[in-house]
């Protein structure tokens, strides 16, 4: 038998403004999102990717539909309760890094757990230091730090929480082709040695290329599905939805 999904969204649309100026973010997706997995979500600018990520992290609201984060229905929580469930399950990268400038890398990547009133399993968080490889720059603040080394610190404090989902949203669109491969290999590596599911947005085919599955979206619905992608396969399936979704 299958485990249950990670995270799952059924018929989640999202829809912005209204009369002329609306816009359908979302229509009508269902998706499930398999744990310890490794998702990359591809599409055209525009066609809801950050949307969806959103909705299912909790970030926003989904107009209808419903997401279940490790079996909680997240959609319909209180506001207190759904930011509680951000922090508790769920892991965040960003293209920009978006770490702290004092805080040095360690302090950066224990700070969910610091504000969670938590202490590090010391094991994951050995693990988490040894894959980002960066043991000996931990003292460092972020801008002693190249870009690929402040988005693998970024990776470690989306993953020492241990969540159920961490969410990347273009984490190397800011970063040389080396450093991508360092940050994607250590996502790759926490799904396959640390049990973790990752769900990542990008627009490179070497990047989706990391994934388990690739996810295409188009105008706001799921328009076609890879597994186990290459980077030429990723591009030939984009080229191919772009013809019959133009
Ligand atoms: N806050 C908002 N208000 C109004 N429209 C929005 C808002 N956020 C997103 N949209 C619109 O919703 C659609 C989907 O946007 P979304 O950012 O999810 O696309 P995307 O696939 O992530 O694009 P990109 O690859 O450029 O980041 C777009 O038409 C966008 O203009």
């Amino acid at each position: 038998m299958n485990p249950p999904p990670a995270v799952q969204a059924t018929d989640l649309s999202k829809v912005y403004g209204s009369g002329d100026a609306k816009v359908v973010a979302l229509d009508h997706v269902t998706v499930q999102l398999p744990p310890q997995r490794f998702t990359a979500i591809m599409g055209p600018s525009g066609s809801g990717k950050s949307t969806l990520m959103h909705c299912l992290a909790g970030l926003d609201r989904p107009t209808t539909g419903t997401v279940l984060l490790g079996g909680t229905e997240t959609s319909s929580l209180s506001d207190a309760k759904l930011t509680a469930s951000r922090r508790d399950r769920v892991g965040f990268v960003f293209q920009a890094f978006n770490l702290l400038p004092t805080l040095t890398a360690w302090e950066n990547i224990v700070l969910p757990l610091d504000l969670a009133g938590r202490r590090p399993d010391q094991a994951f968080a050995d693990a988490i230091i040894d894959g980002i490889g960066l043991r000996h720059r931990l003292g460092h603040r972020p801008s002693q730090l190249s870009g690929g080394q402040q988005q693998r610190v970024a990776c470690a404090r989306a993953l020492i929480t241990q969540p159920e989902v961490v969410f990347a949203d273009e984490p190397t669109g800011a970063l040389d082709s080396r450093s991508s491969a360092d940050v994607l290999g250590f996502l790759r590596r926490s799904v396959d040695e640390l049990g973790q599911t990752v769900v990542m947005v990008t627009h490179e085919p070497t990047a989706a290329a990391y994934a388990d599955r690739v996810l295409y979206f188009a105008d706001g619905r799921v328009v076609g599905e890879l597994t186990e992608p290459t980077a030429d396969g990723v591009l030939d399936q984009m080229k191919h939805l772009e013809k019959v979704t133009a």
